[in-house]
């Protein structure tokens, strides 16, 4: 599904190359929800943005079902992440001027599908988050936590082979990050989708299967959540 092998990053500052990311090696199965945790500057985002095919690694390589996404072209890129790769951001990114439901339709709008038939994927998933009343709504009359509803809707919308999320509940209450944990949660059980979700919330962490750790761009941890301490 996922095989994130040996992979290195350096930012270049002027002259120097600063090692962000070293030697990282893991692979996520089919189905599993794992949560990559580390404290702010351990590398987290980099490494999201590597393995969903936004920057390329200086070494190192991500596969994703068997497909190596750093020596793909921009056009190649583009096209497999439309199909195989979701995104959830923290500031959910809705586009404004577009209701619920067609901000939902966007990527299968970019996939060429039908009008109709779109329409029934979107409100079947906008169902499905708890958002079947507020279809033709704008972005602007709901809550967070109901934004960050369609953003998940969206980014499940293609049905992609993995869904990367980048500290999802970030700008959310105790309560709304919860209901959140939980939709993200019944998603992976019942639709079979794969989860990386970047956090540094031990709440998530706690509640995945398994849980990724970074420090100062190391990988230390990975296996069940086994305590408190980052
Ligand atoms: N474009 C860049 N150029 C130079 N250095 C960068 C760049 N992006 C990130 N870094 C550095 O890489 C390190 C890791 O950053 P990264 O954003 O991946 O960490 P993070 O764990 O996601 O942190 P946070 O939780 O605060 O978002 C930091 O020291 C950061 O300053």
């Amino acid at each position: 599904m996922l095989a994130v092998n040996h992979l290195s990053h350096s930012f270049r500052n002027g002259t120097e190359d600063t090692p962000v990311l070293n030697q990282i090696h893991f692979d996520v199965g089919k189905g599993e929800m794992v949560a990559l945790l580390g404290s702010s500057g351990s590398g987290k985002s980099t490494l999201l943005n590597l393995m969903a095919g936004l920057m390329k690694p200086t070494t190192g390589s991500i596969l994703i079902n068997g497909s190596a996404i750093e020596k793909m072209n921009e056009n190649q890129l583009a096209e497999f992440r439309r199909s195989h790769i979701g995104f959830i951001f923290q500031s959910y990114e809705l586009i404004t001027h577009l209701t619920v439901r067609e901000n939902v339709e966007l990527p299968l709008v970019f996939q060429g599908m039908k009008p109709k038939l779109r329409r029934e994927k979107a409100m079947s998933l906008l169902t499905k988050v708890g958002l079947g009343e507020k279809t033709e709504m704008f972005p602007s009359q709901l809550s967070g936590g109901q934004q960050q509803r369609v953003s998940i809707a969206r980014s499940l919308v293609t049905m992609p082979t993995i869904v990367f999320a980048d500290e999802p509940t970030g700008n959310l209450d105790t309560k709304t990050e919860k209901e959140i944990i939980d939709l993200l949660i019944e998603l992976n059980e019942t639709l079979g989708l794969t989860f990386v979700i970047v956090t540094h919330e031990l709440e998530v962490a706690r509640r995945t299967q398994r849980v990724i750790q970074l420090r100062d761009g190391y990988l230390v941890e990975d296996g069940a959540w086994a305590g408190e301490d980052e």
